[in-house]
């Protein structure tokens, strides 16, 4: 098959852990026969510095051309730092969102029985976690009006927004995940405070006759964050709306080692993109110590979501499991560790290839 993927590797670690993914990629392309033509692009602070918008034109361009889009990481301290700077990275990564309209943010946490013992939780906490988090990705607080400070500058504010639109469409998919996996949803919000809350509960209890083989519960945020840590085996799909997911998800990767190891994908109706959950993490720039596997899974979730390659994802899989079950991994997941990115990514583009010519 031939293929267009746009590669947008952002700041920070971002072009070091998307690096590792494209090799990846490549790697299948060469295996199993197909041609992936990579466009890259800017994005965040490297695009402002060169273009003085976080999400040029020239880049939106290169996503709507593409078949899929790799995303790595954006963010730098100068911004982070500066309360008053007009422009921001972030701005450029939450434009591309909403004007590719890439509303589904998708999720997934499992945990490898290798880890368990590095885990800061106990074994049998760990043991088996495998759920998934739908957070809603163009909504919330993050995009709605007004927001800003008021003229003197004392007070600030920001306004959540839900429609019913905007809750059904990701609902629907959250409960179609359901019905493939453990048929038991959560709605994770704050109903108990928030207007937009009770319109999500509203909603998502509406369309559960629909869904009469799911089982749908709904859990008060706060709670959901200390259950994820003690119980996070009564989870299957979780559904949530922009801000939650956020939060919860960096909390979560705690069950599957680190940060650095999740992937995810973010759908809309006419465009995907593929990130790991983390940020650019600028301590680590350059140094060749970022966990690359969140990247990875992220170029193994492209194949199976946007291109149907069931065999492809699944063997990239594979090989980050068989890495991590020989100890191969960064000092994130075991701080005695001497491999690298390059290191680890190169060993799972071995295994890929060796498990490949196996079965071949
Ligand atoms: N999607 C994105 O592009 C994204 C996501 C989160 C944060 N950010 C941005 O990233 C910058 C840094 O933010 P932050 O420090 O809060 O979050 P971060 O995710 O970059 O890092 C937080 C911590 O997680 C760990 N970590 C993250 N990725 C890792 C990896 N691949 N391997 C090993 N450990 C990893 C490190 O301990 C790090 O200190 C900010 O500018 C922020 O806005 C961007
Ligand atoms: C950088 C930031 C805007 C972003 C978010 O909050 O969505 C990040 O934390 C993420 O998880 O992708
Ligand atoms: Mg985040």
């Amino acid at each position: 098959m031939n293929k267009k993927i746009a590669v947008l590797s952002g700041d920070g670690i971002g072009p070091e852990v998307t690096h590792q993914a494209v090799q990846v990629l490549e790697s299948v392309a060469d295996r199993f026969g197909h041609q992936f033509i990579f466009e890259e692009a800017l994005i965040g602070a490297c695009a402002i510095d060169q273009t003085g918008d976080p999400f040029p034109q020239d880049t939106e361009q290169v996503c709507r051309n593409a078949d899929a889009i790799l995303f790595g990481a954006i963010g730098h301290p100068k911004y982070d730092n500066d309360p008053s700077a007009k422009v921001r990275p972030e701005q450029g990564l939450l434009a591309m969102r909403k004007k590719l309209g890439l509303y589904a943010n998708v999720r997934p946490v499992t945990s490898y029985e290798a880890l368990e013992d590095k885990s800061p939780l106990k074994n049998e906490i760990v043991h088996g976690t495998d759920f998934v988090v739908f957070r809603e990705l163009t909504g919330g607080i993050y995009f709605g009006e007004p927001r800003g400070r008021t003229e003197n500058g004392a007070t600030a504010f920001d306004t959540c927004v839900y429609s019913r639109h905007e809750i059904e469409r990701i609902a629907h998919q959250a409960f179609q995940a359901a019905q493939k996996r453990g048929k038991h949803l959560t709605l994770v919000d704050k109903a108990n405070v928030l207007a937009t809350s009770r319109l999500w509960r509203e909603v998502v209890k509406s369309m559960a006759a629909g869904y009469p083989d799911v089982e749908l519960d709904f859990m008060f945020v706060d709670n959901a964050a200390m259950k994820i840590i003690l119980n996070p085996g009564f989870f299957d799909v979780i559904l949530t709306e922009n801000m939650f997911g956020d939060i919860i998800t960096d909390e979560a990767s705690v069950l599957a080692g680190s940060l650095g190891m999740l992937p995810s994908a973010s759908t809309g109706d006419s465009y995907a993109l593929y990130e790991p959950i983390h940020g650019s993490y600028p301590e680590a720039a350059g140094k060749n110590i970022a966990n690359p596997v969140g990247a990875i899974l992220s170029a193994a979730m492209l194949l199976e979501y946007s291109f149907d390659m069931l065999e492809e994802s699944a063997a990239i899989r594979e090989a980050v499991a068989a890495s991590i079950t020989e100890g191969i991994v960064t000092s994130d997941i075991d701080a005695s560790s001497t491999y690298g990115t390059t290191e680890v990514g190169a060993h799972i583009i071995s295994l890929l290839k060796s498990s490949v010519s196996l079965k071949s």
